[in-house]
């Protein structure tokens, strides 16, 4: 599956499974990177917020210096929202650490300004112990601040993370560009359809995260997916990252282990049936009220996400 790709709105091929990086551990992630990309993988997805994007970048030079080119592969990172009045400080650094002088695709991370003047870089907080949010900000100007990145050619495409349906209406009127991307939490227990729907329609592709329910793999035991897992005798990974290539969707799958690395190359067909039971497990959940998102910092902002709203 490493070599099946999706066309961007830029022309661009992005390649349908990319390693994430979030909450990998300087001392694994460069080994993680580079055996990843040694083995076939296209796309890494990493972020300043991360604090990890030196390994990140010491794990492509040693991808690199095995014969990798920079131009197989697709690197991704994201403006931190500290940065979100000063986008390209925040693509500077993150190049920097990168040792890159372009990646392939920039995100704004979330939709809002925490206080670039704060008492901490990437984190900062009031007396009182809430982030410290500048909420007067307008997301729309740091997508015009975005938009002026691609004349740097220090990224090749632009486009948001965490947008809701309600944020990319509000951003879609403004934007010169169009989004290449949108990146959101996605899985049968938090399809997101209106937002899919919606980035569909507008040409904006969808980078999925957290498919296997982020930290530890909660949505291994869901019920569909263990049963679809045993008719096709793979894992329920297997399952879980398979759902998003008939989606259209790029996922997005983290490990910092060799073996798990391999084994989330290994993707299925799903069947019409696999994807009926999913989709019904999927609709049961959200007339339930019992959406599951595993990642929803605490930001104190309403993003417009209707199971947080
Ligand atoms: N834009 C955004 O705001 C966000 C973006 N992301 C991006 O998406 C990526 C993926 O999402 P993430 O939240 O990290 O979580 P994932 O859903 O990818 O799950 C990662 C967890 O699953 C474990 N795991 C991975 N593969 C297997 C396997 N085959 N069998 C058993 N366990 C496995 C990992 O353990 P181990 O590493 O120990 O092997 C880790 O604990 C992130 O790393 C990041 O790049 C994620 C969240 C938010
Ligand atoms: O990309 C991953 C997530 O969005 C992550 O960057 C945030 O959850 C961050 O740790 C935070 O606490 O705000």
């Amino acid at each position: 599956m490493t070599d099946k790709t999706f066309k961007l709105n830029t022309g661009q091929d992005i390649p349908a499974l990319g390693l994430g990086t979030w909450q990998s551990e300087a001392g694994q992630v460069q080994k993680a990177v580079a055996h990843a990309l040694k083995s076939g993988y296209k796309l890494i997805d990493g972020a300043y917020c991360y604090g990890n994007e030196d390994e990140v970048g010491a794990g492509l030079a040693e991808a690199f210096a095995s014969g990798i080119k920079r131009e197989d592969i697709f690197v991704v990172s994201k403006v931190w929202a500290t940065y979100n009045t000063r986008v390209e400080l925040g693509l500077d650094k993150s190049l920097k650490s990168l040792g890159l002088d372009y990646v392939d695709l920039f995100l704004v991370h979330w939709p809002l300004l925490m206080n670039p003047e704060g008492n901490h870089d990437k984190f900062p907080k009031l007396p009182n112990g809430e982030r410290d949010i500048i909420h007067s900000h307008s997301h729309i100007d740091t997508w015009k601040q975005m938009e002026a990145l691609l004349s740097t050619g220090k990224t090749k495409a632009i486009g948001v993370s965490n947008y809701s349906k309600r944020y990319l209406e509000q951003l879609l009127p403004h934007a010169k560009v169009i989004p290449a991307v949108n990146q959101i939490e996605n899985h049968p227990a938090l399809p997101q359809q209106e937002i899919v729907n919606l980035c569909r329609e507008k040409g904006i592709h969808i980078m999925a995260y957290s498919p296997l329910g982020s930290t530890g793999g909660p949505l291994f035991t869901a019920e569909p997916v263990v049963k679809i897992a045993e008719k096709h005798g793979v894992k329920p990974a297997a399952v879980l990252l398979s759902y998003h290539i008939p989606r259209g969707s790029t996922v997005l799958a983290k490990s910092v282990t060799p073996e798990r690395i391999d084994e989330n190359k290994k993707l299925i067909d799903l069947d019409a049936e696999d994807i009926k039971l999913l989709d019904d497990y999927s609709n049961k959940l959200t007339q339930e009220g019992k959406l599951q998102r595993f990642v929803y910092p605490p930001f104190g902002v309403d993003f417009g996400f209707p199971d947080k709203s």
